[in-house]
């Protein structure tokens, strides 16, 4: 088979690139916006400039490419800035999707598209595959819209749902919750953080091998792949802070009453994520396990 990935340069798309490219019996093309930053680290990668807004580029890729399956990571994954700047937003997050849904369909490609917890309203968590959407920040409007163009696809797709991804990944302009939490703590910096929002946080190379598992069975349909720990985030610092023996005094604890950011985030989110063990075989690691993994791969 061969694997197109969009956003390769991303955190998901780094894991894939690392989980895929040692597979004899995949040929992987790793696509993304930019300069490839793996060529280092994977000398023999091969690497295709794709632009996933641009139509004519998805075209001539793809039909140059002919892969049997493209996982789609790509898209704007900073909430607060897609609340601030909705155009740009909308371009990467959605317009960017028709293309790769039209040409997939049209070209018989198995697409993996990639979506999140935020599509929710954060009423009540964890949530199976067939809650309703009903997102409350722009961000999660974009990955709603995004969804409904790949459910009406005449083409095969499954569409692979995640919530709050930790890793580390190779120059990368982002942090997440666990790298934030223990780099915070490490520079003396107080960190307040919320009790009132639940996640299932996700270790990133846990959802490339969910991604992996619905490309190689041409798995069609919404899969939930998540963590299974449904954690605050608080909790999550409190973990963190244990593993790497920094100092808890340091973390605040605070609620929606005196914390918010630009963009309102669901506050009870997470997963359930039986259907894809029970159809997939996806079976991730705890946080706990998720957080010794990533601490053995910093510097
Ligand atoms: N991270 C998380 O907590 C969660 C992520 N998801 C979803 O999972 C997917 C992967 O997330 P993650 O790996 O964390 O995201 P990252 O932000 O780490 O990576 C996204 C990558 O997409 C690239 N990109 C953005 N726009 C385009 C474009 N038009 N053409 C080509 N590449 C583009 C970015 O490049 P550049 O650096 O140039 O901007 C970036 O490298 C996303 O679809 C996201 O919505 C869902 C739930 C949680
Ligand atoms: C920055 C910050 C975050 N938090 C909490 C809020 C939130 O629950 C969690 C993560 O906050 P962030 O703003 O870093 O990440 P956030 O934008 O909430 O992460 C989201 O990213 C997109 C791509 C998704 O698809 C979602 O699943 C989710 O992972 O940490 C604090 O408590 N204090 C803080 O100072």
């Amino acid at each position: 088979m061969k694997i197109l990935i969009t956003g390769s340069n991303g955190l998901l798309g780094q894991k894939l690139v690392a989980l895929l490219q040692p597979k004899p019996d995949v040929t992987l093309v790793a696509t993304s916006r930019g300069a490839n930053k793996l060529a280092a680290l994977h000398p023999d990668l091969r690497f295709v400039p794709l632009d996933v807004a641009d139509a004519a580029q998805v075209r001539r890729v793809l039909a140059h490419e002919r892969p049997t399956h493209v996982i789609h990571t790509a898209a704007m994954t900073n909430v607060d800035e897609c609340e601030l700047n909705r155009t740009a937003c909308w371009e990467q997050n959605v317009t960017a999707v028709a293309h790769l849904v039209e040409v997939c369909a049209a070209l018989d490609i198995h697409l993996t598209h990639l979506s999140t917890d935020f599509i929710f309203s954060g009423d009540a968590g964890p949530l199976d595959e067939e809650a309703v959407p009903a997102p409350v920040n722009f961000y999660g409007e974009s990955k709603v819209a995004a969804e409904q163009l790949v459910r009406a696809s005449a083409g095969r797709w499954a569409i692979a749902r995640t919530v709050l991804v930790y890793g580390v990944a190779h120059e990368y302009g982002r942090t997440n919750i666990v790298l934030w939490v223990r780099d915070s703590l490490r520079a003396g910096k107080p960190i307040k953080v919320v009790a009132d929002q639940w996640r299932t946080p996700t270790l990133a190379e846990d959802l490339a091998e969910g991604c992996w598992l619905l490309a190689r069975h041409s798995a069609q349909g919404i899969y939930h792949l998540s963590g299974d720990d449904l954690l605050t985030p608080h909790a999550m610092a409190l973990q963190v802070a244990d593993f790497f023996g920094l100092d808890k005094a340091l973390i605040e604890r605070v609620d929606a009453s005196t914390f918010s950011q630009p963009a309102r985030r669901p506050a009870r989110t997470g997963f359930r994520i039986d259907k894809a063990r029970r159809d997939l075989g996806y079976a991730p690691h705890s946080f706990a396990e998720g957080i010794n993994i990533v601490s053995r791969q910093c510097e």
